[in-house]
């Protein structure tokens, strides 16, 4: 129940590409990140500790208002790759730097949202390239947005070490290429398989790596897709805490196209 003062105000604006039309409500926002806590049971993934987020001490005291200091003053010491939403470059697999924050240099996006159940193949659960086609037929976007089933609030805070989650294939991978996807992003910790001995054939394809790099492209891991938002198009606004690393932290945002 909103109060009076709470009134909800629409935000209506007309987005032009190629000379389409897209509305959408800037007032309506909806986060797919998810929060990131200092504590174990926080979403983790490639054999790490759980994040921490604790008071810095000082003179061997918590700078910590409840503890006597004028300020909450947090320490925070987390892997963008393990502990939550995150948006990675090439960098992530190459000798050479690249940052994240240098190469992400747009923030909106026409995205699509698809629902995907990977299939079983032997011990594996793999998004192949047939169901790939089958989501993504007749449709053009700057950005996917992958949503895996199932899909439940366990997502927000399950502990994915050697559990062999479902992955991309290398073929679905060149399928979006193809596509011309620039921005993948999926609710799962990694677009590989979790031990395959650093082949990493999906984000090698996804980048170009041997070709011309594409060094624009970026995938989000660690989404999450609530179910009350349906498949279909949106607007994707993509940021991250500008960190010069090869991956950073990231609140992808979208917004229904209304028309
Ligand atoms: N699958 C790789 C490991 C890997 O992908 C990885 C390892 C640590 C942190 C992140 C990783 N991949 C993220 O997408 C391997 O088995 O060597």
């Amino acid at each position: 129940m909103l109060n009076w003062r709470e009134k909800e105000i629409d935000l209506i604006a007309t987005i032009k590409q190629n000379s389409r039309n897209y509305r959408i409500d800037l007032s309506k926002a909806l986060d797919i990140s998810i929060p990131l806590r200092g504590k174990a049971s926080n979403v983790n993934a490639w054999y790490v500790d759980s994040p921490k987020i604790e008071p810095h001490i000082s003179d061997g005291r918590k700078v910590k208002v409840s503890e006597g200091a004028s300020v909450n003053f947090n320490n925070i010491e987390f892997n963008p790759h393990a502990h939550g939403t995150h948006t990675e470059c090439v960098g992530h697999i190459t000798k050479d730097f690249y940052s994240i924050n240098k190469h992400l240099k747009k923030f909106f996006f026409l995205a699509e949202v698809v629902t995907i159940a990977p299939e079983k193949k032997e011990n594996d659960f793999v998004i192949s390239k047939k169901l790939m086609e089958y989501v993504l037929e007749g449709k053009n976007c700057d950005a996917l947005v992958i949503r895996t089933l199932p899909n439940t609030k366990g997502k927000l805070t399950r502990q994915y070490s050697h559990t062999n989650p479902p992955y991309i294939s290398e073929e679905a991978m060149r399928f979006l290429v193809s596509k011309k996807v620039e921005h993948l992003l999926i609710d799962l910790p990694s677009v590989d398989k979790e031990k395959d001995n650093g082949t990493l054939a999906s984000h090698k394809a996804f980048w170009q790596i041997g070709g011309k790099i594409r060094t624009q492209a970026t995938i989000t891991e660690f989404i999450y897709v609530k179910n009350s938002i349906k498949d279909g198009p949106y607007l994707l606004n993509l940021q991250v805490a500008p960190f010069e690393n090869d991956a950073s932290p990231s609140r992808p945002v979208l917004y229904k196209i209304l028309n």
